[in-house]
C-alpha cells in the first residue's frame, strides 16, 4: 500500500506499467523533464484537452478557437518582454556544476527548518526576489548556510539571470538564418491574431479565443514528472475586454474557472487560490488555482490581468495598430470609440492537469477478507474523460459468445472508445481495467443467449447487475455526457 509520501512514486510507476506515461527516449536513458504519452495517457489527455476546449468554446457564444504556429517571428518575443523579461534568478555550485533556481533552493532549505524559522527565511526572499536584490540574495544563501545537494558545500557562484526560452535557426544556409524562438507560451499567437481573428468573426467586445498547444521552457529544477516539463501543452485564453472593467472580469474568470475545476468531481478542499504580490511584468492582477498534488499544493492555473500590455507593445513594435472599435454607447450617450482592448487570461497546463487529475483518481484499495489478502488498484476517473469508456468481454471464447460481443462492440465503437478481450478469467480482466480506470465493464454470458441481458459492473463500487445487452450503449453514452 502507498503511503501518502510514496504516492507520487506509485502514480509514477503506474504510469509507465499501464502505458500512460513513458520517460521520452527512454532506450537511450532518457532526456530530462521530457515525457511522452501511450495508448492510455494519450486518450486521456485528449480527452481533458476536448473538455476544455469545448467549455471554452461550444459552451461560450463569444469565444472561438484557433490554432496559431509554435515558430513565430522573432520581434514577437521582443514586444512580449520574454527576450528580457523571461528569466529566473540562478546559482551554480562551483564544485558539482550543479544549477539551481534560486527560489527552489531556499524552498527547500525552508522544509529542514522549524515552520516560524521557515516562513521568517520564505519572508525575506520574497522581499529579496521582488527587488530583484541579487546581492541579497546571494547573501541569504550563504548567511543560511545552505548547502548542494551533490557537493555537499557552499561554495556558490553569484546570483543571475537565466532565460528560459529554447532558440533554433530559421534558414538552411548558417550565414542567412535568423535565431528564433520556441514559443514559451501560446498566448502570443493569439494576440498577434487578435484584428485577424475579431474582423473575420465580426466579434464584438468583451469575447474571447482560445487555443491550446505546446509550449517550450528550459527549465532548470526538472524532477517533478510532468508537473514540470521543458516540452509541454498549454491551454490559453484570452478575454477581450474594454479598458476599467477588467476587475469585474477577473473575477468572473476566476469563478467560472474554479467551476470549471469543481466539474472535474474533485472536491473544492482539496483546490485553492493564491493571489500573486509579486506580479509578471504585464499584469495588474493575477493568481493561481492550486490543487493538493501528493507534492503539496502546486498551481495547475494561473488566471492574470494582463491590461493592455501585449497589444499595446505588438503595435508600438509591429507599427501595425490594435485597436478595436466600440460602438456602444457609454453613460454619457457618446460611443466609446478606439481604444487598445484589455486582456484577462487563464491560462492552464494541460500535462499538469493529467498529473491532477491522475492525482485525484488514484487508489489503492485494501479488499482483504479474513485469510485472503487482496487489493487493486483503482483509478477513479471521471466516465468523461476516462481512457476507455466501455470494456466488453465474453465470459468464454466459444458458444456464440464472442459473436454477440463484437456486435456490442460494433454499436458502441463509433461512439465512444471500447475495449474488447476474451483472454484470462474475468475477475482478472476486470482489474485491469480498474487500473487503466475503464468505468464500465460488460459480460457477455450464456444467459445473454436466453434472454438478452448482460451483467454490468461498476468500476467504483464493483456492484454488477444485470441489464438489457439493448441498453448498455445508452448507459454509457448517459454517464459521458
Ligand atoms: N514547465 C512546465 N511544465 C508543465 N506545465 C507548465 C510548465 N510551465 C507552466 N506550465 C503550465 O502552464 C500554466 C501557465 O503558465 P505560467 O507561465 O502562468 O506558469 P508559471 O507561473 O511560470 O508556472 P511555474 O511557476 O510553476 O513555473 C501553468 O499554470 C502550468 O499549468
Amino acid at each position: 500500500m502507498a503511503t501518502d509520501s510514496n504516492k507520487f512514486q506509485a502514480i509514477i510507476s503506474h504510469c509507465k506499467e499501464y502505458g500512460f506515461i513513458f520517460q521520452s527516449s527512454e532506450i537511450y536513458d532518457g532526456l530530462s523533464a521530457v515525457y511522452d504519452y501511450g495508448q492510455n495517457g494519450s486518450e486521456l489527455k485528449k480527452n481533458i484537452r476536448d473538455y476544455w476546449w469545448k467549455s471554452m468554446t461550444q459552451m461560450h457564444e463569444n469565444i472561438v478557437g484557433i490554432d496559431a504556429a509554435i515558430f513565430m517571428h522573432p520581434t514577437t518575443w521582443k514586444a512580449s518582454g520574454h527576450v528580457d523579461n523571461f528569466s529566473d534568478p540562478m546559482i551554480d555550485n562551483k564544485d558539482s556544476q550543479k544549477r539551481y533556481r534560486v527560489d527552489h533552493l531556499i524552498e527547500a532549505h525552508v522544509e529542514t527548518l522549524p515552520k516560524e524559522e521557515g516562513d521568517k527565511l520564505l519572508a525575506k526572499m520574497d522581499q529579496l526576489l521582488a527587488k530583484e536584490d541579487f546581492g541579497g540574495l546571494k547573501q541569504l544563501i550563504e548567511d543560511s548556510k545552505i548547502k548542494c545537494t551533490v557537493s555537499g558545500t557552499s561554495n556558490w557562484t553569484d546570483v543571475r539571470q537565466f532565460n528560459l526560452m529554447f532558440s533554433t535557426q530559421l534558414g538552411s544556409v548558417s550565414e542567412e538564418a535568423s535565431e528564433i524562438y520556441l514559443r514559451p507560451e501560446t498566448a502570443q499567437g493569439i494576440f498577434v491574431n487578435f484584428l485577424n481573428v475579431q474582423k473575420t468573426g465580426r466579434l464584438r467586445i468583451p469575447f474571447g479565443i482560445a487555443q491550446v498547444g505546446k509550449a517550450f521552457r528550459n527549465e532548470i529544477v526538472a524532477r517533478q514528472f510532468i508537473f514540470r516539463m521543458r516540452e509541454f501543452e498549454q491551454m490559453e485564453m484570452q478575454f477581450f475586454i474594454r479598458p476599467g472593467t477588467q476587475k469585474e472580469w477577473y473575477e468572473y474568470w476566476k469563478a467560472e474557472r474554479m467551476k470549471w475545476h469543481l466539474s472535474l468531481g474533485i472536491p473544492a478542499e482539496r483546490y485553492r487560490f493564491h493571489d500573486h504580490v509579486k506580479l509578471a511584468h504585464y499584469a495588474d492582477a493575477a493568481c493561481d488555482i492550486e490543487y493538493d498534488f501528493p507534492i503539496g499544493f502546486k498551481e495547475v492555473e494561473g488566471i492574470h490581468s494582463r491590461t493592455d500590455f501585449d497589444l499595446r507593445n505588438h503595435q508600438e513594435y509591429s507599427k501595425k495598430k490594435m485597436q478595436y472599435f466600440d460602438n456602444d454607447l457609454d453613460e454619457s450617450g457618446k460611443p466609446y470609440g478606439n481604444y487598445i482592448p484589455y486582456v484577462i487570461e487563464t491560462s492552464i497546463g494541460l500535462d499538469r492537469t493529467v498529473m491532477m487529475v491522475l492525482s485525484q483518481a488514484f487508489e489503492e484499495e485494501d479488499l482483504s477478507t479474513e485469510g485472503k489478502p487482496d487489493s487493486r488498484v483503482i483509478l477513479k476517473f471521471p466516465p468523461r474523460i476516462a481512457p476507455v469508456k466501455l470494456a466488453i468481454l465474453p465470459l468464454v471464447k466459444k458458444d456464440g459468445l464472442p459473436e454477440i460481443a463484437r456486435e456490442l462492440m460494433n454499436e458502441c465503437k463509433t461512439a465512444f472508445r471500447c475495449f474488447y478481450e476474451e483472454k484470462d478469467a474475468i475477475g482478472k480482466r476486470y482489474r485491469r481495467q480498474d487500473a487503466i480506470g475503464t468505468p464500465f465493464c460488460v459480460t457477455i454470458d450464456h444467459q445473454t443467449k436466453e434472454d438478452g441481458t448482460v451483467t454490468i459492473r461498476y468500476r467504483d463500487s464493483m456492484k454488477q447487475e444485470r441489464i438489457s445487452l439493448k441498453a448498455v450503449k445508452e448507459l454509457v453514452d448517459k454517464a459521458i455526457l
